[in-house]
């Protein structure tokens, strides 16, 4: 069982009171016997909610075999037997973030296209990691946009941080060279930077990207030590579209995902973890700067369950 808050946090969040995929589950139930229209509804309803076909054909055949078996006969066995599925094809993605002490300073790059919540998740994932007692520095990649750095400055203020930034137009490449310079001759654990808004489809913003990993690896060849690529919920397949297209352009280690709370589609989740094989790092559950949370793949599917 997942840690109680852990699941209290998923579930405020993520249902707001009822769950898009049980509510009224209850009325699936004949005396004894599952209606011949509970799978179809169940089907539908993931697929509303970005599932998408093959997550969803999947889950509905787990069902498939418990309801063969004569397992599931009320309620409580649906809940269950939906449950057991659901954590069965989250856990392979459930995977924090590890930072080895070993790597100072590790270096973590965040890309995203502009507006899925890159900067709010940034900052939030430096109070994160200055919580567990990790020094970190931002450096303001994105300069393409004065106010991407802006931006990001505020949020390092907020969080009190430092930043290296450099003004609109400069080469993304130099500033976090600069700041990973900078954070080796003061100790930094961990040197957080944001990468440009880049649009997938504009192949010479991702060899740009591929540059500044030219520059970082002449230094340090494993570096990038982690490439988190941010999502948008709301933004349903558009989501899973810019995971593969990243992914295949530079090469991600993790993905976090925001605005779970402001969506009733929280199945994108469940359709990234059938066609991906990449760790879902953290979850971004609302605007302030504790709604950042490490993804946890049973208190996500009790959430999703409901009472
Ligand atoms: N509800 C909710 N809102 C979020 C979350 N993460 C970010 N936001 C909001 O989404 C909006 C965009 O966030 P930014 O961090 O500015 O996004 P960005 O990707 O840096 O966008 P650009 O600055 O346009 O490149 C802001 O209003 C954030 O407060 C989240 O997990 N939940």
């Amino acid at each position: 069982m997942a840690n109680d808050s852990a699941i209290g946090r998923f579930r405020a969040r993520l249902n707001k009171g009822d769950s898009w995929l049980t509510r009224d589950i209850g009325s699936f139930f004949k005396a004894d016997v599952l209606s011949p229209d509970a799978l179809e509804e169940l089907e539908t309803r993931l697929l509303l909610a970005d599932a998408g076909v093959e997550a969803t054909q999947w889950l509905v055949e787990r069902l498939q075999a418990d309801i063969n078996l004569g397992r599931i006969k009320n309620e409580k066995q649906l809940r269950a037997s939906l449950k057991k599925a659901l954590v069965e094809l989250l856990a392979p993605i459930a995977k924090p973030l590890q930072i080895p002490p070993f790597i100072k300073p590790y270096i973590l790059f965040v890309a995203g296209v502009n507006g899925v919540g890159k900067t709010t998740t940034i900052g939030k994932l430096a109070l994160r990691l200055k919580r567990e007692g990790k020094s970190v520095m931002l450096a303001a990649g994105d300069t393409f946009r004065a106010a991407a750095v802006q931006q990001l400055e505020t949020w390092a203020q907020r969080v009190d941080v430092p930043i290296l930034a450099q003004g609109e137009g400069a080469d993304s490449a130099s500033v976090i060279y600069d700041a990973v310079q900078s954070a080796k001759s003061r100790g930094v654990d961990v040197v957080i930077a944001d990468t440009a808004g880049r649009l997938h489809t504009q192949s010479h913003l991702m060899e740009e990207l591929r540059k500044i990993k030219r520059v970082l690896q002449k230094h340090d060849p494993y570096a990038p030590h982690e490439v988190l690529l941010v999502v948008d919920a709301t933004t349903g397949g558009n989501a899973l579209t810019q995971a593969i297209q990243f992914h295949e352009a530079i090469g991600l280690t993790g993905l976090a995902i925001t605005k779970l709370d402001g969506t009733a589609k929280g199945g994108i989740l469940l359709a990234i973890a059938r066609r991906m094989a990449l760790p879902v790092r953290f979850v971004g559950l609302g605007e302030a700067a504790e709604d950042l949370e490490p993804f946890d793949a049973e208190a996500y599917a009790e959430a999703l369950i409901g009472e």
